[in-house]
Order: C-alpha cells, then structure tokens, then sequence
C-alpha cells in the first residue's frame, strides 16, 4: 500500500518511474532496475537517467526485442554481454555479474492513446526472478505502474496541445492585429501595388522591434513618411521623434548637433545644448541622409548604438539615451562601403530592419490612387470644391517619367489644381507650365543685369540672396526637387546646397 501511495503522488512521470523502480528495487532486493520511455515519435527508448537514446529497430539491444515482440524477454546476462554488442546498452548491465537473468518487459497503456508506454528492465537471480512472479503483488505493481503513467503521458500530450493551441490562436490574434495596423498605415502611405502593401506590412513588422531600421529609397519615394510611420506604430510612439538631416547641417555643427556640447566646449558655446541623442531619449531617432554623414562621426555613431552611451562635446560624464534609430537615404550605401566613404560595421548595425522603398515608375499601378488623394488634399487646403481628372490627363499622369517619386507627382497635381478653373476638371494641359512663366522663369537672371533693375537695388546683401534664392528654387524645379543633380548643375557640394535652403528658408526637398 505505501508502495503504491508514492507512486500515485509522483508529480511527474519520471519520478513515477523513480519510484516504482526503487519500490522494486528494495522489496525484492534486485540489484539493477531500469525504466527506459518510448519518445513521442516512438523510435527511442529513453532512460531517465539522461544516458543516450536506444533505437527501437537497433535489435543489438533486448530492450528493441521486448518492444517488438510486445512480450516480456529474458536472458542470461553472461549471454546477453557476448552476444549484444550494442554499446550503451552494455554499458548499462557491464558491472552486473554474468550468472544473473535479465528480464525486459514492455509496458502497455491501458486505457491512453498511446500504445507502447516503455520497457520495464531488472536483473535478479533466477530464483528472485521465480519469486517476483509469484508474487500477485507484482502483477499489481506492474498494471499500477502502466495505469500512472500512461495518465501522465496523457496529461502531458494535453498540456502540448493545449500550448500549441494558445500558440496558434495568439499568432492568428497577432496575424490579426497586424492586418488591421498594415491597413490603417494605408490612410498615409498610399498604395496598392504589391510592394506598397508589402512595405505597409514590412514596417508594421518593424515597428514591433526596436531594431534599427534603415530606408532606402529614391529621392522623394517616401522615406521620411516611413519614419513617421515606425514611430507612431512603435511602443516608443508616446515618446519624442526627432529628426535631422545629416547633408543639411554643415560637417563642423553636427556633432555637436547630435551629440551636445557643455557651455564654453567651443568658441561660440555660450550654453550647453543637450544634443539630439539626449531629446530623443524614450523616443525614436531619425537620421536623414546618414550616406553625408562625416566618416569621423561614423564611428561615434557606431560606439552609441553599440553602448547606448556617449559624451557630449567638453562634458568628462558619459550620458546613456534610450533610443530606436532610423536612418535613411537614397545613396548606394554598398558603393560607398567599397569606396571607403561608408563604415561597413555601421552599415550594418543600422540595416539591422532594411526596408526599401520602389522609385514610382515601378508602381505605375499606384499613380492615379495617389494623383486623386493629392487633388482632395489640395481642395482642402485651398477650400476649393472637389474635382476630377480626366483620362486623358491621368494617361499623361501615368506615361511620364518620375524622377523625383511621389513628391515630383504631388508637386505636380499641385501646380495643375491651381491652374484648373473653378468647376472644371484636371485635364492634361494643366499640368504644362504657361508659356509666359516658362519665358520669365528663363529670362531673370538676365534681368538682373539691366540697368532699370540695377538702379532699384538699395541692399546688395538682400538682393543676392534673392537671387541666390531663386536660382536654387529653379534648380530645384528644374531637378524636380533632386538636390544632388540641382548641386551639381550649380557646381555645388550637396550639403552646401541643403544648407544654403536652410537659411534661405527654402524647401530644400
Ligand atoms: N506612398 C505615399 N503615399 C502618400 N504620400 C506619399 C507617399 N510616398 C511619398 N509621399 C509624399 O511624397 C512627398 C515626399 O515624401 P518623403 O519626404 O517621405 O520622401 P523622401 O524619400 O524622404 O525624400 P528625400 O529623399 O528627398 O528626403 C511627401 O509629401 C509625402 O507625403
């Protein structure tokens, strides 16, 4: 009776076995007894002591043999030594004395699913063994044995079911969920294309890690929208988001820009300034136009993501920041790696999420989504009434060339809603720039040279910088806002051009 109470409280099956096996052990002095259990898959025989595996179709062993024969097997140990080669089943019987009987028996579930529980093994003298048997207490033992187990074997197959079944109904709850956010994105990233909606589920993806993520893309296809994106969908969406474009603030300024300075860290620092790192704490980072970032500056980029610690500029403390990077850019950072001009360990840390967004003229499919959500815009930016775009007007819309993405479409659909009549449709020659502006727009820097204008000039300052500022503007027109092909026409490095529409107050996209 206390023999079987243990067994009926052991917890778990091992311990069932544990316990069987020793009850056995100490009522009828047999000096080796062994439980070895069939896996799931039902090809191995394990034995709770954590040795190796045996193979149930591996008939170097009795314990396949029992299994096989579903009857128990006996048979003298000297025997079994010489014969049986296998070598971890020697080494389990190699310090039992030879005269000994080894008897296997399989262990069948009674009422569980599964058919083999198991084999029961012990060696014992052939009298004991004769003993054992006429014992009616072992018959019970036996059927005790086979009952507990094959209810914690039950217990344990419901308990893995039951896990795979939150599993499954919490990725499906998850599939869900994600469903839901990649379709609210599609209010703000438009699009239908297959990459568009791949991208959408791509960033809620993203968004759910606080891995870097890097965007690259063409100028204008996106990429800022996207880090808005990962921020609002992120965890860190109560926190800050703070930008900077790194080709837009000249090399000397940006590491204090980023990093923060103490007062007095250089001439002309007359307060400390905390640095973007620090505002971005508890929020998200993003580094626009990482390829212009300076290779100095790289590696200190590099030790912050790497440590979540830098130093401001003059301070000896080092702060820590809590932030998710994402940077951002239309350079082939690849070329520039093999250039030396990019950090390859850098390149890496930030791709460690790469999204990469189509240029627009390889998702045609999404040009007339996008031109009539720009139109609705306009109207009602500019209070004006609905209208439409007529066919012929949309085919255009769809042939031409984009090398400036969205943006240059936007910017487009801009220009011809302000030329369309009130009540009138877009047609396509609303989109071709008057004859008269194209004329004045080619014509004004010589203007500046006549004398009639040359005498109203009271401020020389002032009028350069007007002129300054329209010479960029037309760049940026002619470029469809392309800042590198606008700096280079100009004979400019990009990051002076970008600085340039900074203090001019120009848009420098
Ligand atoms: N899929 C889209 N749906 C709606 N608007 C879009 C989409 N893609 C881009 N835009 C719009 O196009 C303009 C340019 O986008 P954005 O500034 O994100 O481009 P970018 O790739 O960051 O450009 P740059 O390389 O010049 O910084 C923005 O007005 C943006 O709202």
């Amino acid at each position: 009776m206390s023999i079987a109470l243990a067994m009926v409280a052991s917890p778990q099956a091992h311990e069932l076995r544990a316990r069987g096996c020793g009850a056995l052990r100490d009522a009828h002095g047999l000096p080796w007894v062994q439980c070895l259990a069939l896996d799931d898959s039902g090809r191995w025989l394990t034995p709770d002591e954590g040795e190796a595996a045996l193979a149930c179709d591996d008939f170097r062993h009795p314990y396949a043999h029992a299994i096989h024969r579903g009857k128990p097997v006996r048979l003298g140990l000297g025997d079994a030594r010489s014969r049986l080669d296998h070598p971890d089943f020697q080494g389990h019987v190699s310090t039992l004395p030879g005269h000994l009987q080894l008897e296997v028996r399989p262990l069948r579930a009674v009422d569980g699913a599964r058919e083999w529980l198991g084999v029961l093994a012990f060696a014992a003298s052939e009298t004991t063994l004769g003993e054992l048997h006429d014992d009616p207490g072992f018959a019970h033992f036996e059927t005790l044995l086979c009952h507990l187990w094959a209810r914690h074997s039950r217990h344990l197959d419901e308990r893995r079911q039951r896990a795979r079944l939150s599993d499954s109904l919490s990725k499906l709850n998850d599939g869900a969920r994600r469903e839901s956010l990649s379709r609210k994105l599609a209010d703000d990233i438009l699009g239908e294309s297959a990459t568009i909606v791949s991208l959408r589920q791509q960033i809620v993806r993203a968004a759910e890690t606080s891995l870097a993520v890097l965007v690259q893309g063409e100028t204008g296809s996106g990429k800022d929208l996207v880090a808005h994106a990962l921020h609002r969908l992120s965890a860190r969406a109560g926190g800050p988001f703070v930008a900077l474009n790194c080709a837009a603030i000249p090399e000397t300024l940006l590491e204090s820009e980023l990093f923060g300075h103490a007062r007095g860290a250089f001439s002309g620092a007359d307060k400390a300034r905390t640095g973007l790192l620090g505002e971005a704490d508890g929020g998200t980072l993003f580094l626009d136009e990482i390829g212009d970032m300076p290779l100095a500056l790289q590696a200190k980029l590099l030790r912050v993501l790497e440590s979540g610690r830098y130093r401001a500029l003059g301070e000896s403390e080092e702060r820590r920041s809590d932030l998710r990077l994402v940077a951002a850019t239309h350079q082939p950072l690849r070329e520039h790696i093999r250039d030396g001009r990019f950090r390859a360990d850098l390149f890496y840390r930030l791709s460690q999420f790469p999204l990469t967004l189509s240029a627009l003229s390889e998702r045609r499919e999404d040009i007339a989504m996008l031109a009539e959500a720009f139109v609705a815009d306009f109207c009602r930016r500019e209070g004006r009434d609905d209208m439409g775009i007529t066919p012929a007007a949309l085919r255009l819309l769809r042939e031409r060339d984009y090398p400036g993405n969205v943006r240059e479409l936007k910017n487009l659909i801009d220009y011809a809603c302000a030329m369309t009549p009130l009540g009138d449709d877009i047609e396509a020659l609303h989109f071709m720039p008057p004859p008269a502006i194209a004329n004045q727009a080619a014509s004004a820097p010589a203007r500046m040279d006549t004398a009639e204008s040359a005498t109203s000039i009271s401020d020389l300052r002032q009028a350069l910088r007007d002129y300054e500022a329209w010479l960029i503007r037309e760049r940026l027109s002619r470029f469809d806002g392309n800042r590198s092909l606008a700096a280079q026409s100009l004979g400019l490095p990009k990051r002076t051009l970008a600085h340039k529409c900074q203090q001019l107050e120009l848009d420098a996209k």
